[in-house]
Parts: structure tokens; C-alpha cells; sequence
């Protein structure tokens, strides 16, 4: 594990989040991971047919990386990989009919890409931008993109969510239309870091497994902080994968600029007053 891996995982949290793949310890078993992990289960076809259409070779080339090179380098467990397809990215892809057409995206803490990959192959009109602060994490996404040539539709922005809102490192600060988010942080430190990313009247969308509903009754408080609406809970999927994802759906109502670090004494008045 890398310095900034450890910082991150530090802030990372499950927050009653769906499946993301939790800490990822690389694999130590004896068998290398096969490309054949991420066939498409025949059961699974149909669902997959109508989440990616067209695309859905793209969808089995990701499958492929994320089943062989993600395992290998720690960002899927060895266990993940048969199971690629319904957990991630069905379950991902379908959170698209909740995206307006020819949106933009960003995708807070996208990992190995999820959801944010899965979307943009399932969607080729959307602009994504994937944000995740992890460098092991964006090399593995920036050579997914070059691999499957999404780059005209996909960026990768490395760092942390608030990073992005504000600008850093000489970076303009972004956003987009809809953020979306998987197996990130509970709900109020999600609404703190995407509420700032979206425009007025842009919505976040959190996949969030069981605990969707009890999440909103405890950060309520927080939402409306920092400028959201009321979150709804929605089902996406249904007819299409089992079970349905469950989203919970804020709108930016408000205004309420990210958090920004306060100015020192010396910098908001000249030096320093001696005491
Ligand atoms: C458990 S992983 C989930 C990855 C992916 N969303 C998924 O569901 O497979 C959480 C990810 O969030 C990232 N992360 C943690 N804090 C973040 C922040 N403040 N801004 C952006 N990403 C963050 C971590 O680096 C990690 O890659």
C-alpha cells in the first residue's frame, strides 16, 4: 500500500453503502486471474443487452480488465471477479435512467470506475469525469479509458471531491450536471463533497444498499446545510437486474459554496499581532 493509499482509506467509509469493493487487499492465491472470470453469465444476457445495447462489447472489455489487471493490482478482490457483472456493472449501468440526456458527470471516488465507467459505456452521450484521489486507483482508470477509447468522452481528475470543487494544484474548479457516488461515505460527508460539484438545480446520486432510508432521517440536517433539497429514494432497474439498485437522489436547491480553508491571521491582516 502506497503513503497516499493509506491517507485516503483513512477518509474512505462504508456509510451503509452498497457493494463497492471494500478494502482490497491484493490477491496471494495461486491461481492468476483469468479473463474468463468476467464472461457474462447466460442468465445475466438480457439485462445486459438492454442496460448497454450496442456497447455492450465495451462493457465486456471492462468486465475483462477489471476481472484480470483490477485483481491483480488490488482494486477487486479475487472474489469479486464472477461476480462482476450484477454487482457492478448491471448494478452500476442502471442508475443511468435517473441521468438526464447529454449530461455531465462526475463521479466521486470512482475506485476501480464504478459507477462512473459503467455509465459512461452505457451512455455515450454523457460527459464523465471520474474523481478519485488515489494514484494507484487513477493509473489503472486513465489506461481503462486509453484501452477502451473513451477518451473523448471520459476524464480522470486526481484528488479528493472538495479538491475538485474549489480548484487546486493550478486546476480550474469543475462541475457537472449530476455526481454520483458508490461505497464512498455516509450520506452527509457525500452531500458536504458533491452538493459543492454540481450546478444549481444538479442533482447527486448516491447508490446506497439497505440503510438508504436511515441515512437521510440522520443527516437530514446536513443536506439542508449545505444546500440540498429533500433527498428522494429511488429504485433503478426494476424489471431489468434483481434486485434494483436503491439511489438516494438530492438536488442542489441552494447555493452553499464548498467549504474552503480559513485564512491565517497573517495573510488576513499583515503580520501577525504579537501577544
Ligand atoms: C470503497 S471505494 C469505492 C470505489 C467505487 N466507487 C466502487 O463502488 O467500486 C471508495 C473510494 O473513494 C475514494 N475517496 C475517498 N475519499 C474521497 C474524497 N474525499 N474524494 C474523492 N474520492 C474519495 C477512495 O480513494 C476510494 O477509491
Amino acid at each position: 500500500m502506497t503513503h497516499d493509499d493509506a491517507t485516503a482509506d483513512a477518509v474512505t467509509g462504508p456509510g451503509g453503502t452498497p457493494p463497492g469493493p471494500s478494502a482490497v487487499r491484493p490477491d496471494t492465491t495461486d491461481t492468476a486471474p483469468s479473463p474468463a472470470d468476467a464472461a457474462l453469465p447466460p442468465a445475466l444476457a438480457p439485462a445486459a443487452l438492454t442496460l448497454f445495447g450496442d456497447r455492450l462489447d465495451l462493457a465486456a472489455a471492462y468486465a475483462e480488465l477489471l476481472a484480470t489487471d483490477g485483481v491483480v493490482r488490488g482494486l477487486i478482490g479475487p472474489r469479486e471477479a464472477p461476480r462482476i457483472w450484477d454487482r457492478h456493472l448491471l448494478n452500476c449501468a442502471a442508475v443511468a435512467e435517473r441521468i438526464p440526456t447529454a449530461a455531465t458527470v462526475l463521479d466521486v471516488g470512482s475506485g476501480a470506475g464504478l459507477p462512473g465507467l459503467a455509465l459512461a459505456i452505457a451512455r455515450p452521450d454523457l460527459t464523465v469525469t471520474l474523481i478519485e484521489p488515489l494514484a494507484r486507483r487513477t493509473s489503472f482508470l486513465i489506461e481503462v479509458v486509453e484501452r477502451l477509447g473513451l477518451a473523448r468522452s471520459v476524464r480522470v481528475f486526481r484528488g479528493r471531491a472538495d479538491e475538485a470543487a474549489t480548484g487546486s494544484s493550478g486546476r480550474e474548479p469543475i462541475s457537472g450536471d449530476v455526481v454520483t457516488s458508490r461505497a464512498v461515505a455516509p450520506l452527509d460527508r457525500l452531500a458536504t463533497w458533491s452538493l459543492p460539484l454540481t450546478v444549481r438545480g444538479g442533482r447527486l446520486l448516491a447508490l446506497k444498499g439497505s440503510s438508504a432510508t436511515a441515512e437521510i432521517e440522520e443527516h437530514a440536517d446536513v443536506v439542508s446545510r449545505v444546500g440540498g433539497g429533500e433527498p428522494t429514494v429511488h429504485l433503478c432497474g426494476v424489471g431489468v437486474i434483481d434486485p434494483p439498485t436503491t439511489v438516494v437522489e438530492i438536488v442542489r436547491e441552494r447555493m452553499v459554496g464548498p467549504a474552503r480553508p480559513a485564512a491565517s491571521k497573517r495573510s488576513r491582516g499583515g503580520r501577525a499581532r504579537r501577544r
